[in-house]
């Protein structure tokens, strides 16, 4: 497909598959985070809620399939935070002689936790495999392609036709709450990541239910409580939307790309009962997953990173600024432990 490039290399978050792995897998997520060891309990405990197996990976192992059905490179995978590590698929990719590879990571949007971490990550795995690793570049965020926009419309649609008909509606809309001190530094001049996903959010809602009122509110926080994060939470959200008449919701992970533990546990659960207790009417809409439109967006991505001209005409439905490679001062992490 390309000469200039010879590997594709999806990165993604990485999840326990055994009960074992839960507490190892935690530790290296929050490794110097500052997240109170009863946030990390708890944290656990979803995961053995599922038999210590995070959904995650296997959803890796679905995309890495589809899209290794899509191209004639080679196509790797790596994870932050569980196996398979990244520094040792770069060695992998070392030994099989691969000189610059693009890298595809499963999170559309800007910010320290959504992008810069990821680049860190496989800076590191690169430094670890040391001088002979490959270059590895990361794609542009695809937070408004239609392959990640169309697929999340749709969900909604499907997911709103299965609710009771009438009733007051609404669609919230829910991406992973970060620091706001990080929300702060997020993108070339702050405020990035969320204002990312106000566009997703808008762009969805315009596509797949644009009759209906939508919101954008955070999910997962974690961290100690007095650092303040992103509000409101979408619990306390769906206690004020039906204290002000709302009867229905549909919920639209926008923040991700696949349902893994963080959609199945904290929306179909934790989400899920908050709005049975409210009375409400609650549905959840589906992630991208492997949807063929989502698979051939990886596959565009590239193909407008190979050629220049795809550069300049890149498919895309917001307006927000965006590039192909971050600058180095970009997304800056939050400082820890300052007052
Ligand atoms: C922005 C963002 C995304 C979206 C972008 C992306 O997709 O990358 C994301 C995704 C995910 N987050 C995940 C899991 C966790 N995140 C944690 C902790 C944290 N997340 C943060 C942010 C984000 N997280 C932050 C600022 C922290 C605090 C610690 C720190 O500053 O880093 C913790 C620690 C325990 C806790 O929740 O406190 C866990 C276990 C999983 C895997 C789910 C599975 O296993 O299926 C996924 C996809
Ligand atoms: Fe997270």
């Amino acid at each position: 497909m390309s000469e200039a490039y010879d590997a594709l290399l999806l990165v993604s978050f990485g999840g326990p598959e055994h009960p074992d792995d839960v507490l190892p897998f935690l530790a290296n997520v929050t490794r110097g985070r500052g997240v109170p060891p009863e946030r990390l309990a708890e944290v656990a405990e979803h995961y053995q809620h599922f038999g210590g197996v995070s959904p995650i990976n296997q959803q890796c192992r679905d995309l890495l399939r589809e899209i290794e059905r899509g191209t004639d490179l080679p196509v790797y995978w790596g994870n932050r935070n569980w196996h398979p590590m990244l520094a040792d698929t770069v060695a992998q990719m070392r030994d099989d002689g691969i000189k610059r590879a693009l890298a595809f990571v499963t999170s559309a949007y800007g910010g320290y936790s959504a992008c810069r971490q990821y680049l860190e990550d496989i800076a590191a795995a690169r430094a670890a495999v040391g001088p002979s690793a490959p270059v590895i570049e990361k794609l542009r965020h695809f937070h408004d392609h239609p392959g990640f926009v169309e697929p999340h419309a749709d969900a909604v649609r499907a997911a709103r036709a299965t609710l009771p008909p009438g009733g007051n509606v609404r669609v919230v809309f829910t991406a992973h709450s970060i620091p706001t001190s990080m929300a702060a530094t997020a993108g070339p001049d702050g405020g990035r990541y969320e204002a990312q996903l106000d566009e997703t959010a808008a762009l969805v809602s315009a596509a797949g239910a644009p009759d209906l009122p939508w919101d954008l509110v955070w999910q997962s926080r974690s961290g100690p409580p007095h650092v303040p994060w992103l509000e409101p939470d979408v619990n306390d959200h769906l206690a004020a939307l039906a204290a002000d008449g709302v009867t229905g919701v549909v919920v639209s992970p926008i923040g991700f790309v696949s349902d893994h533990l963080e959609v199945i546990w904290d929306l179909d659960n934790e989400a899920a009962s908050t709005a049975k207790r409210l009375g409400l009417d609650y549905v959840r809409a589906a992630t991208p997953g492997t949807d063929p439109r989502f698979v051939a967006m990886v596959h565009d991505l590239v193909r407008e990173r190979v050629n220049a001209a795809d550069s300049a005409r890149r498919s895309r439905l917001g307006t927000l600024p965006l590039w192909d490679t971050c600058s180095l001062g970009c997304c800056p992490p939050p400082r820890r432990g300052a007052p």
